[in-house]
């Protein structure tokens, strides 16, 4: 293994592996910490995914240090930290905890802050982020429930959470190549600065950067950051330049979509399935709790149907308080997730092995209870989500784990184009 990389949630440990697996690295993402014996042979990258976005941040440190020590054990010589591209945290962390434990047990004096993912609209300029043509803290993202984002200079951000000083490498620097990069980072160093924000607009941007950080032991940022990394192993002669990484053969059987999110984006997709006819069945968190829709309904209901049936408790902002209201945050949240979780189970004993998920949390429950080891990097939907292929025991199944504001408004219905 070449690189090791620990990401804060589970589609966006999807979103990176995919990264790695485009630029040509053969890359695995585990679920989890794996076992210590786990199967290594024609890896280049390994993904861990981890759900420690929003815990407290002592828990989130110690669940990525427990994560950094099995990478570095099975052999990676950088590591990777992936958080969101909008920088989803708030000023207790976690990425600033988290990255100061990770700086430390690697004993290294500088990293770099980059959440830029240009191909979703995710860049920053002079250390200010930018969704779209929106400042983070304009856009959709100051509402979030959890992480609230009110704020877009990731400098301020990161200084809040971080016990290093925090510097910027602005544009300028990036836009005169790697050597300049360079120039600022040791500029940085004299400084007395441990991590810098680092603008970049474009993908070129993101490869200079990646070429500037080849010898960094630690690199954090979005799946932008990663497009840069595999050039630099294959410089090194350490990676094949022919290997066509990302296909595999989609298992047969029937599919179904699980949709927990519900983010305008994926209500969009919804939309647009239900206006291309597609069977679809909508949950509600209080019918649940009340006993009114049970899972066996909604497995039989699946069943049934011809085309590929779509199962979405998402809703409209207004109709998530109303049932947060009824039964509290968590609790409405926890219903459905559980609710689709079993219903995933009950459709893989039915024979179906394509299954598309929306949502971050909604796909770590799903992928829990289906808990396969490991999850193989197959080819891209849309930027941030692939294909993926389960590994470990039991029938494999191809699953598109889809972040919940990624994906155009036809997703739903392309994505099974590229299994055939
Ligand atoms: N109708 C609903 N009412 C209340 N909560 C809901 C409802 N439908 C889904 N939820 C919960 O909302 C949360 C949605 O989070 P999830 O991470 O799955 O989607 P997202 O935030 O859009 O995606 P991402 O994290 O990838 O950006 C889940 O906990 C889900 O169970
Ligand atoms: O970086 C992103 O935006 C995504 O990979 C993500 O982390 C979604 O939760």
């Amino acid at each position: 293994m070449l690189l090791g990389a620990i990401a804060d949630d589970l589609t966006g440990a999807t979103d990176l592996a995919l990264m790695l697996s485009r630029e040509g690295m053969r890359t695995i993402q585990t679920v989890g910490v794996p076992p210590a014996d786990f199967d290594l042979s024609d890896v280049d990258a390994v993904v861990v995914a981890l759900k420690s976005r929003t815990n407290p941040a002592d828990v989130a440190v110690a669940m990525s240090l427990e994560a950094l020590r099995w990478l570095k054990t099975a052999g990676a010589r950088q590591i990777i930290f992936k958080y969101c591209s909008t920088f989803d945290s708030t000023p207790k962390g976690n990425i600033g905890p988290v990255t100061d434990a990770l700086a430390r047990e690697l004993g290294t004096d500088l990293t770099i802050v980059c959440p830029a993912f240009p191909a979703n609209r995710r860049t920053i300029y002079k250390g200010h982020l930018f969704v779209a043509d929106q400042l983070l803290s304009d856009s959709p993202m100051r509402h979030h429930p959890l992480t609230p984002m009110t704020d877009s200079s990731l400098v301020r951000l990161m200084a809040a959470q971080s016990k290093l000083q925090v510097g910027l490498v602005s544009h300028e620097n990036v836009a005169k190549g790697a050597e300049s990069v360079r120039a600022a980072f040791d500029e940085a160093r004299r400084r007395g600065e441990g991590v810098v924000v680092v603008d970049a607009i474009t993908d070129q941007d993101l490869r200079v950067i990646g070429e500037a950080v080849a010898e960094f032991p630690l690199i954090t940022g979005g799946s932008g950051i990663a497009i840069g990394l595999p050039e630099n192993f294959r410089r090194a002669g350490l990676l094949q330049r022919d290997i066509t990484a990302g296909q595999f053969q989609a298992p047969d059987g029937r599919a179904a979509i699980l949709a927990g999110s519900c983010s305008e984006a994926t209500r969009g997709q919804i939309k647009a399935a239900i206006e291309a006819g597609m069977s679809t069945l909508k949950l509600d968190p209080v019918d649940i709790a009340q006993g009114r829709m049970d899972v066996d309904e909604a497995i039989r209901w699946a069943l049934a149907q011809e085309g590929v049936p779509l199962i979405y408790s998402s809703a409209d902002p207004k109709d998530v308080l109303a049932a947060q209201d009824s039964l509290g945050q968590e609790k409405a949240g926890e219903i459905v997730e559980q609710f689709l979780a079993k219903t995933a189970i009950g459709l893989r004993e039915n024979g179906v092995r394509r299954l598309i998920v929306a949502g971050g949390e909604t796909s770590g429950a799903v992928v829990g209870a289906l808990a396969p080891s490991a999850l193989f990097i197959g080819r891209e939907i849309d930027p941030g989500v692939p294909w993926t292929l389960t590994m470990g025991d039991g029938a494999p199944m191809a699953l598109a784990l889809k972040s919940g504001n990624f994906g155009t408004a036809d997703f739903f219905l392309k994505a099974w184009e590229l299994l055939k």
